[in-house]
């Protein structure tokens, strides 16, 4: 997205001057992870996250569900300082983490249940959502009889249902096949488009950060003071093809020269 397209765009995240370390136990040692931070997020935005193992990526969503807090500075969600974000976005983490011994159906209802709805009421709801997300019939299966790319559509289902409007999916297609995993990119641009969220995802795939993304966040230093930002160059709809063009080739090689010399150091 252009900046003056940015402008017109509400911001549904912000963060303003974030600085978070880890510290240990005793408070004696502390890895910084970011520093004073400026960043901001627009409504329908796709953004993904690359950058080396133990850059920050994983912090940067901690810190926006609220399971961590910033050391100094503020997260704004949807113009609101939130010193209270958990419960407030939607989030897939890396693994699915569905309930072994909760049906699909079950599974899927569950941030309509946490919401003090009745069960049944729960139960109801999701199940033409099943239908749209390619898990027809699957309502009275248990999350071991699935496939893996099934049991994604699960977990997206899920967190689409915590009724935020911003969702951040954390690798959520690694354990996947090649095959599997690109019908998955496909699949979820096109729910993307439907549902008119905004995306935070964290790829190590530069392939699938272009296909997928407006923007790409390069992760680099540690700690972060400034978040490299990538325009991706592509229109939509797009199809995996357009990747093909050499504007995108030479833009992955450049990422990828990036990355790399990021993890030589
Ligand atoms: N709870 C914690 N306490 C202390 N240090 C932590 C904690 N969690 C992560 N770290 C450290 O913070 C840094 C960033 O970790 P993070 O998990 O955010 O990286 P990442 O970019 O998501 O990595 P990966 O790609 O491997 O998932 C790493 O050096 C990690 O060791």
């Amino acid at each position: 997205m252009s900046k003056c397209g940015q402008e017109k765009r509400k911001k549904v995240l912000e963060f303003q001057n974030v600085t978070f370390s880890y510290k240990d136990k005793q408070q004696t040692e502390s890895t910084p992870i970011l520093q004073r931070v400026n960043t901001a997020i627009y409504e329908r935005e796709f953004i993904t996250i690359i950058g080396a193992s133990g850059s920050g990526k994983s912090t940067l969503f901690r810190l926006i569900t609220g399971l961590e807090n910033p050391d100094e500075g503020h997260i704004l969600l949807n113009g609101e300082a939130e010193e209270h974000r958990l419960g407030k976005v939607g989030y897939m983490p890396q693994q699915d983490l569905l309930l072994p011994w909760r049906t699909i159906q079950e599974n899927a209802a569950l941030p309509i249940e946490l919401k003090r709805v009745r069960k049944e009421e729960a139960y109801k709801r999701v199940l033409p959502l099943l239908e749209e997300f390619g898990l027809e019939g699957m309502e009275n299966r248990f999350p071991h009889e699935l496939s893996g790319g099934m049991r994604q559509r699960v977990s997206f289902l899920r967190a689409t249902l915590s009724g935020s409007n911003i969702l951040l999916l954390d690798e959520p297609f690694s354990a996947l096949d090649a095959i599997t995993r690109l019908s998955m990119q496909e699949w979820l641009m096109e729910q993307w488009e439907k549902q008119k969220t905004t995306v935070v995802f964290i790829t190590h795939d530069v392939n699938e950060a272009l296909f997928l993304s407006d923007r790409i966040f390069v992760f680099g230093e540690k700690p972060i003071r400034t978040l490299q930002e990538v325009d991706v160059p592509l229109g939509r709809p797009r199809s995996l093809k357009d990747l093909n063009q050499p504007s995108l080739i030479e833009l992955k090689d450049q990422l990828l020269e990036q990355l790399r010399g990021k993890v030589m150091g």
